[in-house]
């Protein structure tokens, strides 16, 4: 066992000699064996030994000693104050937490304070604001296998919970990508395999997994799981997971109330997007080594108002709807909000002011909240009226019906506004926080507590003036209360009645009979009105916890509301057009169901990088049954990948019900989106393999279906060309005759493009690129057709290789074009200028490797005319496979020839001095 968890060894053997609070920190240690305890002593969390090593380590902090009568341990102390940070670096080490709190008023103990753990602190069901990303959903989830394989996912702190079973484990491993939980909990027979990268697997045992015990747990929060629940594995995940939210409470007060909202849904009502899609098409992460989250699709799309609304949004990016209706419903509010801008701007000027309420309800349900959560929760709420006025005006179904679930709590806010202080301390403890007017016993002894401090408050005046001391004074402080003050010189004029209190330097101070029986009542008072507004104020906050379901369905409407404003919002100002949306034909569509046929668009944009770039090129996308595959080619640069994203992009975000970044567009509804990109493309998730390539595609190849979109970007270029363009061409027919998936293939296999021409449903498209003196330029624009050229050289002279290489090469290729107009050409759909692909039209043989000379370890020799160099180069040039290279091997090859060019001139230089 980890040292730093369980109960530590040096103290194992002397577990009955250890003082009564060691003894305590040891038994909380073997009680929570799992966990790093850490244990308050006054305004420390303590560790002690092993754990005080780990704790000093992680947290930087240093390590002392404590000893007593029993021996010497290792401490190590984070100040209770400032916990959360040190608590963060513990987290991200891999430990869960038991913050062991003293559970008792120190000075109304003789003994050793009690102490107990409060709660547990893990990765997945974190509830502390400092630890949380405040936009972000944090989800632990519970796997169970049975029939099924089922997935709950919780977010301990906002109270979104959900559930679902698929039948097979990728399929789970799919909807853990929508959530991207950061800790799990798993059944028995459950490979943690599935779980995505960074998520945290928890050990909890098998027994909260048990059917009947979990069945009876998730009744008790949801009421009956018949007709909700599909599956016992669901109901076993579902329990594991409640019962794991109780643990880390710490056993006090452990039910969740809260958690009663449970939402089950099926895969299929939403488009699958795995999460190598939403990684790859940089929805919520940009694919950099350290990943960042600006400029991706959410960013760009987030004009949402609360934290709620931004967590909505990621949901619905997520899970984009497959059900017509559904879409449409929220197409028609965005449209309204859109072109009403009163009614949108009001409505988010509203929701601008209010709080993270799903949080603020959560906390409040735990019995965490404080007063001032209670007046943010009534700030909150107050927007309700005011936006359900803003939506008086809708037209359409959606915001009516939006407006008639804002329920406006009236009793809530009534009961917080009357009981609540309107600016109250953030203790809950020292009173300051219910207004004395809520009840009469406070208000009565407020007002004690006002009588006597208004006697003392004239007491410094009627006491100058009955003993004609002037620089008498009346105080108070912590130790010894209310005082009058004397200073030395005037001790003769004290009167009898005064009794000495504490001596000076200069002064000395009194306290007389009356005062002291005045301070006696303001103090009874006091603390009593202290302790009656700490009950008043739990009892209000259990009145509104047992609200909270009504709360929650408003959090949801307003946060529902927040990304639809959001929508309308980038639609006007980003010129985001309605797209028509409609059901594929081969789906049966119920008689007067509108449907499409593929996708349309004309003139779309990259949501993204039409942000980022200057002037963004417009492009049009066509696929339907009869134009079902579009290989696409084009140099390096000149915007494929951009285009294809563009399109997945386009159709996620009108299934998630937004406007779309088009002239025009009419979408048939995707029940699955599938992309593979290029292999050397993702080092930075270090999926580089060709492997890894061949997986994500066996996976698109098992389950696209003729209504899914699938991006191919490259593929097969992790393998060698002869076996990267036969996987190619093979998948190309399986979409093709068997799959019917829409599909866009992006290659530089320029021989592909015979493919799509031979097959009946599949067409070409390709990237126009302009050549001028100043060389080459894309023009990012995407034609049908195929391209005319590959202009490798002029790239290479773009990128500054040196003028001899790149005039040498284009008189290879003058050489190689005029063999070429002699020799029949097998290159399918060129025209003028042959491709640089040295084995073009040719399907099964491999390009020969030819070693060049000055490469390797051959020296080149001159033969007096250079011909033998201008053979190795023109041999060098037409083997370069120029359509498979990145940028940087072509860069490579061509410093490579430019090198024997070099080396050349200087063996056959008579004066070596020109050749430097
Ligand atoms: N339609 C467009 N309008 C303006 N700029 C664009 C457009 N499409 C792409 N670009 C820009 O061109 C550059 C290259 O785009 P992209 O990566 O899509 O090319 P590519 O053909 O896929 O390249 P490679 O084959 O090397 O992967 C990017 O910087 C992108 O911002």
């Amino acid at each position: 066992m980890d040292t730093a968890l369980g109960p530590p060894e040096k103290m194992v053997e002397r577990r009955e000699d250890l003082t009564p609070m060691m003894a305590q920190y040891y038994d909380l240690c073997a009680q929570y064996d799992d966990s790093l305890v850490l244990f308050q002593v006054g305004d420390f969390y303590e560790a002690f030994c092993g754990a005080a090593e780990t704790v000093a380590r992680q947290c930087e902090v240093t390590l002392t000693k404590r000893e007593d009568s029993t021996g010497q341990y290792a401490m190590a102390g984070l100040p209770i104050d400032n916990a959360e940070s040190y608590v963060e670096r513990l987290l991200e080490a891999g430990y869960r937490v038991a913050v062991a709190d003293q559970v008792e008023d120190p000075e109304e103990t003789t003994g050793v304070v009690e102490r107990a753990v409060t709660r547990i602190l893990t990765p997945g069901t974190l509830t502390e604001d400092e630890l949380l990303d405040g936009d972000r959903n944090n989800y632990v989830g519970a796997l169970a296998t049975g029939d099924v394989h089922a997935l709950a996912v919780l977010d301990v702190s906002t109270g979104d919970f959900y559930a679902t079973s698929v039948e097979n484990a990728d399929g789970i491993r799919d909807e853990l990508g929508r959530f991207d939980p950061t800790e799990a909990i798993l059944g028995p027979n459950v490979a943690a395999t599935q779980l995505p990268d960074g998520c945290t697997v928890s050990s909890f045992g098998e027994d909260p997994f048990e059917e009947k015990q979990a069945h009876e747990l998730v009744e008790s929060y949801v009421g009956s799981v018949e007709g909700l629940l599909a599956s016992t594995a669901e109901i076993r995940a579902c329990g594991a997971l409640l019962s794991y939210a109780e643990y880390v409470r710490g056993g006090v007060d452990d039910r969740l109330d809260y958690l009663n909202h449970l939402t089950r849904y099926d895969p299929h009502e939403y488009m699958l997007l795995d999460a190598v899609a939403v990684r790859s098409l940089e929805l919520f992460e940009r694919r950099t080594v350290h990943g960042d989250e600006s400029n991706t699709l959410a960013a760009v799309l987030d004009k949402t108002a609360s934290a709620p609304g931004r967590r909505t949004l990621d949901d619905w990016l997520r899970r984009p709807l497959i059900e017509r209706e559904a879409i449409v419903e929220r197409h028609d509010a965005v449209g309204e909000l859109r072109d009403s801008v009163s009614m949108r701007e009001g409505i988010y000027d509203q929701l601008r002011t209010v709080y993270d309420i799903e949080r603020l309800i959560s906390r409040i349900a735990r019995g965490r909240a404080n007063a001032r959560d209670l007046r943010s929760l009534k700030a909150t709420l107050d927007v309700v009226p005011r936006i359900r006025q803003e939506l008086a005006e809708s037209s359409c179904g959606k915001l009516n019906s939006l407006r008639d679930e804002l329920d406006t709590l009236d009793e809530v806010r009534t009961l917080i506004e009357q009981s609540v202080c309107d600016n109250p301390d953030k203790e809950i403890t020292t009173g300051g926080i219910i207004k004395p007017s809520y009840n009469d016993d406070l208000a009565r002894l407020r007002e004690t507590e006002q009588d006597g401090k208004s006697w003392i408050d004239d007491l410094e005046a009627s006491e100058r003036e009955r003993t004609g001391i002037d620089s008498l004074k009346v105080g108070q402080n912590s130790v010894h209360g209310y005082y009058i003050e004397v200073t030395d010189t005037n001790l003769d004029s004290v009167p009898d009645d005064y009794e000495r209190r504490q001596t000076l330097k200069n002064a000395e101070r009194y306290y007389t009979p009356e005062l002291k029986e005045r301070e006696g009542e303001i103090l009874r008072a006091e603390q009593r009105a202290d302790e009656l507004e700490y009950e008043l104020f739990c009892s209000v906050r259990t009145e509104v916890a047992d609200e909270s379901e009504r709360i929650q369905a408003v959090a949801d409407s307003l946060a529902e509301l927040d990304v639809l404003v959001s929508f309308a919002t980038v639609a006007a100002e980003h010129d985001y057009t309605r797209p028509v949306v409609g059901t594929a034909p081969s789906d049966s569509p119920a008689e007067g169901t509108l449907t499409v046929d593929g996708i349309h668009i004309e003139n779309g944009r990259h949501p993204v990088v039409e942000r980022t770039e200057e002037s963004f090129v417009p492009n049009g996308t066509m696929l339907d049954s009869d134009d079902q595959i579009a290989v696409v080619t084009g140099p390096n640069m000149s915007g494929k990948s951009t285009y294809m994203r563009q399109v997945a992009l386009i159709v996620i975000l009108a299934q998630a019900g937004s406007f779309v970044p088009a002239e025009s567009a009419r979408l048939q509804i995707v029940d699955r989106l599938f992309t593979r990109v290029g292999a050397s493309d993702d080092i930075a998730g270090g999926r580089s393999t060709f492997m890894m390539e061949m997986t994500e595609l066996a996976d698109i190849l098992d389950h696209a279906t003729d209504q899914s979109l699938v991006l191919l970007d490259e593929v097969g270029r992790g393998t060698s060309t002869v076996d990267g363009f036969a996987i190619a061409q093979a998948v190309t027919e399986q979409m093709h005759d068997e799959i019917g998936a829409l599909t866009l293939f992006a290659t530089h296999h320029h021989d592909l493009t015979g493919i799509a021409e031979s097959l009946d449903n599949a067409h070409n498209r390709y990237f126009r690129t302009q050549q001028d003196e100043d060389g080459v330029s894309f023009e990012h624009a995407v034609e049908r057709g195929t391209a005319d050229a590959s202009y490798g050289v002029e790239v290479a002279a773009t990128a500054g290789v040196n003028q001899s290489v790149v005039d040498r090469a284009r008189e290879v290729l003058d050489e190689q074009a005029g063999r070429a107009e002699t020799e029949p050409s097998e290159h399918h759909g060129t025209a003028g200028r042959t491709s640089l692909n040295g084995h073009s039209g040719s399907t099964t043989t491999e390009p020969k490797q030819q070693p060049l000379h000055g490469a390797d370890d051959e020296e080149p020799t001159d033969d007096g005319n250079g011909k033998r160099l201008n053979a190795d180069l023109q041999q060098a040039l037409i083997e370069a496979d120029i359509a498979t290279m990145t940028p940087l091997e072509a860069m490579n090859k061509l410093a490579n020839l430019q090198q024997v060019v070099e080396t050349n001139r200087r063996n056959t230089d008579p004066n070596p001095s020109n050749s430097s």
